[in-house]
Parts: structure tokens; C-alpha cells; sequence
């Protein structure tokens, strides 16, 4: 078998004097983003595809433009040019609210969970989230059945207990430690069975043991969706994502296969002098 064009949506696979038409839909495609703050330009015609199924991180010093990124990806921030499209389709404003509809679910560097709610009733809105993004229940806001709240509630609990904190279901987020919390944050997101994971410094204020486990996951994840990664943690990212995009003072300056980036003599400038964590 050989495959003579890849990356865009229609391949042509040969198999022997066979040749043959196969969509890939991508995920996630930003395609020239270019982002600026006043006279400060962010992102700088930064393009990536995100394909399914596969974790594609997103790497660089402080002020490369990595959150940036991740906020044009969520729809925060609306590029100044560029375009976004989302398994095959161009997105001509993405906005926050759309991403549940959309099969995308992000989480965010300040954790962002309802304060007042119990655990469990937050991840409870994650898997409410993917309910009502279907059509006919958002349209006519039908209330929910003593049934399908009992679902919800075993679905959430189900997400609590694969990231092993279904004991603190009955708590509030805020009497939780941080990596707790960040646990809580992340089975929200999985709760919406999203096709895209978006994720933003997942590792931060993580021990060693618990981004061990957090990089397992995230390849688990594969099977169910893609991810892209935002992290400062280098081995992290070199060891769960399976292609990455390396951005400097805005640019792309390096993307490609663990293996390829980590050699990349621009890379290695870039980092120069910069600390890399956990290398
Ligand atoms: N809202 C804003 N207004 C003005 N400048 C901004 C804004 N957000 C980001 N910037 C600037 O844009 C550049 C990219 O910032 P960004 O936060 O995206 O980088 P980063 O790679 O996430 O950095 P870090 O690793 O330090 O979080 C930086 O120079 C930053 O100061």
C-alpha cells in the first residue's frame, strides 16, 4: 500500500495497479493564523493540523504564543487573519459556546470549575453539555427526565472514577488540593465524549508520579479522540504527542514527529538559555 498525497481531505491509496480515492478528515486545521496585540504580533501565520485520533502538542519558550494558540482554538480570540476548519468544515467565527456542539471540550490553566457546585455535579454539566448539544433538546429546551439525570449522574461518576477521584464526588472544588482540582477540570471535559480534546498546561502543578499517569491517559485518549496539547513540560509532550508544533516569537519555527523536533538546531536555539522543565 502507498499512499501518495497525505494531509489533505482526499488521499490516493494504491494497492497494487489499484489507486483509490479515501477521505481524511482532519480534526483540527489552522491554516496562516495570524494574531496581533496592538503593534505585538502574537501568532504569526502559524498553520497546523490536528489529525484524529492522534495527540498533536504544542511547544515553545515563554511568550512564543503558545496560549495564544490554544485561545484561537477555543474561539477567546478571533485571529486578525488565517482560518479555522473543523473536520472538514472552514469555522468563519468560532466562539466559546460553539465547541459543545462541535464534539470539541477544552480545559483551562486556572481550572475553571463552578465553586459552588459538588464535584460531582460539574462533571455532571460536562456530560449534560453533550446531551443537549443535540439538536431538537437545545432547540425546544426540553427539561430533563429523573431517568436521564440518574444517567447523567452515572456517566459523571464513571469519568471520576477512571481518573481515580470518585471519592471526592461529594465535595466542593474549592476544598480540593490542585491536582485534585485539575483531575476534576479534566474528567469535565471527557464527560462531553468530545471528538477533540483541547488541553492547556495539563502537567502544571502536577508531581512526576501524577503526569506519569496524566501522560498514560492522554495516549488512552487516542482510542476515543484527539487532543491537542499545550505544555511547557517537554518530556511530556515528547513522550505522548504524536506530532508538535514548535513556536518561537510567534512563528512556527520547527513541527513534526518527537523524534524529528527534539534534533531541530532551530529548537535547540530556541531553548538556549531558556529553562526547559523536566528535561
Ligand atoms: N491580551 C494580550 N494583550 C497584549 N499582549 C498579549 C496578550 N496576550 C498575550 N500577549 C503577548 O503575546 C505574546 C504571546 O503570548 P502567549 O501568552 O500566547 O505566549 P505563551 O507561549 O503562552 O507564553 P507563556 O509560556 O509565558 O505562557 C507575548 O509577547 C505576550 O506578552
Amino acid at each position: 500500500m502507498h499512499i501518495l498525497c497525505a494531509g489533505t481531505k482526499v488521499v490516493h491509496v494504491t494497492l497494487g495497479d489499484h489507486v483509490s480515492e479515501a477521505r481524511m478528515d482532519e480534526a483540527l486545521e489552522l491554516n496562516g493564523i495570524t494574531v496581533t496585540y496592538g503593534g505585538l504580533t502574537a501568532l504569526s501565520e502559524v498553520s497546523l493540523v490536528v489529525e484524529p485520533g492522534t495527540v498533536h502538542g504544542v511547544i515553545g519558550p515563554n511568550g512564543a504564543g503558545k496560549t495564544t494558540l490554544f485561545n484561537v482554538a477555543c474561539g477567546f480570540t478571533a485571529p486578525d487573519s488565517g482560518t479555522l476548519s473543523w473536520e472538514g468544515t472552514r469555522l468563519d467565527r468560532l466562539r466559546p459556546h460553539d465547541l459543545a456542539g462541535l464534539g470539541i471540550a477544552r480545559t483551562l490553566q486556572g481550572v475553571g470549575l463552578f465553586d459552588r457546585m459538588s464535584v460531582l455535579e460539574n462533571v455532571v454539566v460536562g456530560a449534560d453539555t453533550r446531551a443537549r448539544s443535540g439538536f431538537w433538546s437545545s432547540l425546544l429546551g426540553l427539561p430533563r427526565s429523573s431517568r436521564e439525570e440518574r444517567q447523567l449522574r452515572e456517566e459523571a461518576m464513571a469519568v471520576l472514577e477512571r481518573l481515580g477521584v470518585a471519592s471526592y464526588a461529594a465535595r466542593t472544588p474549592t476544598s480540593l488540593p490542585y491536582p485534585v482540582r485539575k483531575k476534576v477540570a479534566l474528567a469535565r471535559a471527557l464527560a462531553a465524549r468530545p471528538r477533540l480534546l483541547l488541553l492547556d498546561e495539563p502537567a502544571s502543578g502536577l508531581a512526576a508520579d501524577e503526569m506519569d499517569e496524566l501522560g498514560e491517559l492522554v495516549r488512552e485518549l487516542t482510542g476515543e479522540m484527539a487532543v491537542l496539547l499545550v505544555e511547557h513540560h517537554m518530556d511530556l509532550v515528547m513522550r505522548v504527542c504524536d506530532q508538535i508544533t514548535v513556536l518561537d516569537f510567534g512563528r512556527r519555527i520547527a513541527h513534526g514527529p518527537p523524534a524529528v523536533v527534539r534534533d531541530d538546531p532551530a529548537v535547540l536555539a530556541a531553548y538556549l538559555g531558556d529553562t526547559v522543565e523536566g528535561v
